[in-house]
């Protein structure tokens, strides 16, 4: 819209120039008239320009909350529905549409308002050269009369459209300084790539983390959350974080991505500080599976392997090992037109699973909404098992499946995963119990560490009051 707004701006603006100049070469004495009116122009466009430039942010701002409640509106159209609130809803919308008209009639009325008064003027000027043809009759050729008269005659509509689009051209430019804000000024993350300092592609072969003295916070305003933790996690063990709400269990998880830089410390991983990596060597060897899994638009195929790179049999291993092909049996079997859509080689290969009526080509809708909380967290399962990472981060992974699935997908982990390392953040204590060891952090801090068996023994142990409170013992 901006190059847009320019184009149309320069050219009324070259237009007006050359009306003016025109009429002034022609009939000098209406210079007389000219700068006068250029000056009253001038300072009527000023302002105007601040009104409408004012009013047009207003109107922004509340376009946007009328937008926002759109959207929320959709995305929760069915718990509208189900509480019964349809009513409450539309009267918002419609005040959120009320408010934003208000804003919009008055920059309508402020351009209708400067409408006038730059007609009144371009009209005296119109009127002047008009005027001097009369009295300059003898002296002018008809020809150049009639050409600047008609010239003339365009003059209030280039006037108005050029105070108009310039103040657009103003408004829209907020965009550009918006733009220009984020890529320059905000502090962007740290290289994707260090060439000089990529690990090798089979890092991290082990998956032995080392903690050093890592303290972190969110911000230099922000309280530290990370306090000096030290600690030591050996190749392929099993490893619980507990504790209790905001004591820093994801942080310290979300740690080995570096989606927040720490402030000081170090991680290694297998022999290499991570800030010493590219961000992209870093992330694709380890995997996480989060407490919000997210899934894409498109197919479960899609969602599994974005970047296609393993056959629908390894995909459909994959699910079946996280407890997932059954549910999506039971809920997706194929149509005949969508058998006929798949690859025939799956289809006739008795040993494939497809041929029991599965498909891996079902619809997942916008972020996976078309299946439960548990079973997106079962898929970014089945995401890591493909990956075969050496070290995954599981962040409540697990808390909303019930606790029997939480069980068997814990021994799934086990088996499948026995050569990996794992750290596990869990509120279910009973997620970890059977884990090498556990964390147990307080405040920022490891307050514990030893294997479940030993905290368990210990009468002044944290986690043994935690797994008492939760009636495990
Ligand atoms: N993006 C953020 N910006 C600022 N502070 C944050 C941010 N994320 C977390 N925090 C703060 O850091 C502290 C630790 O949060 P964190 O999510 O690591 O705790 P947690 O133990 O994982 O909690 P939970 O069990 O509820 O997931 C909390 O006090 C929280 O308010």
């Amino acid at each position: 819209m901006l190059s847009e707004s320019c184009r149309i701006y320069f050219h009324s603006l070259a237009n007006v120039i050359g009306t003016s100049l025109l009429i002034s070469v022609v009939f000098l004495w209406s210079l007389v008239v000219l700068i006068p009116l250029l000056i009253t122009y001038y300072y009527t466009a000023l302002y105007f320009r601040v009104t409408y430039r004012e009013l047009k942010r207003l109107d922004s701002i509340l376009r946007s909350h009328l937008y926002a409640h759109f959207s929320e509106t959709l995305c929760g159209l069915s718990t509208i529905r189900a509480y019964n609130v349809q009513d409450q809803f539309l009267r918002n919308n419609e005040n959120f549409m009320d408010q934003e008209n208000r804003a919009y009639f008055l920059m309508a009325a402020t351009i209708r308002w400067l409408c006038v008064r730059l007609g009144i003027i371009a009209s005296v000027l119109i009127y002047c050269a008009s005027l001097l043809s009369v009295i300059q009759r003898f002296e002018i050729e008809p020809a150049i009369i009639g050409f600047v008269l008609s010239h003339a005659m365009s003059l209030p509509d280039d006037v108005i459209r050029c105070v108009r689009l310039f103040a657009e051209v103003e408004a829209n430019m907020n965009s550009v300084e918006r733009l220009v804000h984020y890529s320059d000024n905000l502090e962007s993350e740290a290289a994707l790539i260090i060439p000089e300092n990529q690990p090798s592609l089979s890092w991290p072969a082990k998956g032995e983390i080392t903690i050093e003295n890592l303290t972190m916070q969110y911000g230099s305003e922000n309280p530290t959350v990370l306090k000096d933790i030290t600690v030591h996690i050996k190749a392929s063990e099993k490893v619980g974080i507990v504790g209790r709400t905001g004591c820093g269990k994801s942080t310290l998880a979300t740690s080995f991505f570096r989606f927040i830089e720490q402030t000081s410390g170090k991680v290694i991983i297998d022999g290499i500080d991570i800030t010493t990596i590219g961000l992209k060597d870093l992330r694709t060897k380890i995997t996480i599976i989060p407490q919000e899994p997210v899934l894409f638009n498109g197919t479960i195929r899609s969602n599994l392997d974005p970047f296609n790179e393993y056959d629908d049999a390894t995909l459909w291993n994959a699910l079946q090992t996280c407890l997932m092909a059954d549910k999506i049996d039971q809920d997706y079997c194929l149509e005949p037109d969508e058998k006929a859509l798949l690859p025939a080689n799956l289809l006739n290969n008795s040993s494939n699973p497809l041929q029991t009526e599965i498909n891996l080509y079902s619809l997942v809708k916008e972020c996976g909404i078309n299946f439960s909380h548990g079973q997106k967290q079962l898929i970014a399962l089945a995401r890591a098992l493909l990956r075969k990472s050496k070290l995954i981060i599981m962040d409540e992974a697990t808390a909303n499946l019930d606790h029997k699935t939480d069980q068997l997908i814990q021994n799934i982990i086990r088996e499948m995963f026995g050569k990996s390392t794992i750290i596990t953040i869990a509120h279910r204590l009973r997620t970890v119990i059977n884990y090498d060891r556990i964390l147990v952090m307080c405040d920022g801090r490891i307050v514990e560490d030893d294997s479940p068996y030993v905290l368990l023994q210990n009468p002044k142990s944290t986690f043994r009051e935690m797994c008492k409170s939760s009636n495990m013992i």
